[in-house]
């Protein structure tokens, strides 16, 4: 069943031309599964993902229809929208660091979002916290739960912000190019707890529906169910992962022509030592 469904998705800018369609008519629909959306930088990806999240603001302007769960996303007021974001889309971006709070350890603020969505007594807090670092793989949690946000690497904040999303049981993820700030080292550790978590575990047995939004077209082949590939605004292919190299069109073609070189560059790449 579909979760999300968008339909003719346009986002123009003021431009000294007139305005401009950075996204320009995109339609797709996303149910319990993994949607790839792949495209070269520019292309319109995280603008699409922004604006399913009500996150573009004037003088950007959003045409089109998106719905969640049969709910129009564009008749909810600003209050609804915000508890959308805030309890059944999460998005998580590049950079965790950013996204957390200096000045407050790790710990208290998982404990803050724990209670902020459910009645928790004070003794049972600890052991939510610590359930929820080793959720996400963080190697002695109760040490973690004391640091704070710029103490950690980068993977490590990358898991501290999706144990954070995964609070209020989100029935979708977003996620942004969520490893391209990290260690390459790493990378393929936080893709692939993503993946455990869209599939369900203990901390969200339901499982989730994921938009991985990523230039990399070899990583998003690698997790993802559907791949939705755009170009200049636009979607120029949907294609189901295992069916990527029949693709027709020219730009994905292109596209995969070049994955050969990104691997022996990556090849040439010197291996870094594991940060978490
Ligand atoms: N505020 C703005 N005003 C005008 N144009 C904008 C604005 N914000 C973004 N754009 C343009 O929208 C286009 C799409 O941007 P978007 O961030 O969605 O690209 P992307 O495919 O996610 O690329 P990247 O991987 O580099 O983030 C880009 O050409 C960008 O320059």
């Amino acid at each position: 069943m579909s979760l999300l469904t968008v339909e003719n998705l346009s986002v123009s800018f003021p431009t000294p031309k007139g305005r401009v369609n950075v996204v320009d008519g995109v339609s797709f629909e996303v149910g319990q599964e993994r949607l790839g959306i792949v495209g070269e930088s520019g292309s319109g990806k995280s603008m699409t993902g922004r604006a399913i999240l009500r996150l573009i603001r004037p003088p950007g302007r959003v045409e089109g229809r998106m719905t969640f769960k049969g709910q129009d996303l564009g008749a909810l007021s600003e209050r609804q929208m915000r508890q959308v974001r805030g309890a059944r889309i999460s998005m998580i971006m590049q950079d965790p660091r950013y996204s957390l709070n200096p000045v407050m350890t790790v710990g208290a603020q998982i404990a803050e979002a724990l209670r902020t969505h459910e009645r928790l007594p004070r003794r049972e807090v600890k052991a939510r916290v610590r359930d929820m670092l080793e959720a996400v793989k963080i190697n002695d949690p109760d040490r973690v739960a004391r640091m704070y946000a710029h103490e950690l690497s980068g993977g490590m904040g990358q898991r501290v912000m999706i144990a954070m999303m995964l609070i209020p049981r989100p029935r979708l993820l977003i996620a942004d190019e969520p490893t391209s700030a990290l260690d390459v080292s790493v990378q393929g550790d936080v893709l692939a707890l993503i993946n455990d978590l869209v599939g369900g575990s203990t901390i969200n047995p339901d499982g989730m529906g994921l938009i991985l939004i990523s230039h990399d077209l070899p990583l998003v082949a690698r997790y993802c169910d559907r791949i939705l590939v755009m170009n200049s605004g636009r979607v120029v292919e949907t294609c189901d992962a295992k069916d990527l190299h029949k693709a027709t069109h020219p730009y994905t073609r292109g596209l995969l022509a070049a994955v050969p070189k990104m691997h022996e560059l990556r090849d040439e790449l010197p291996v870094m030592e594991r940060t978490t």
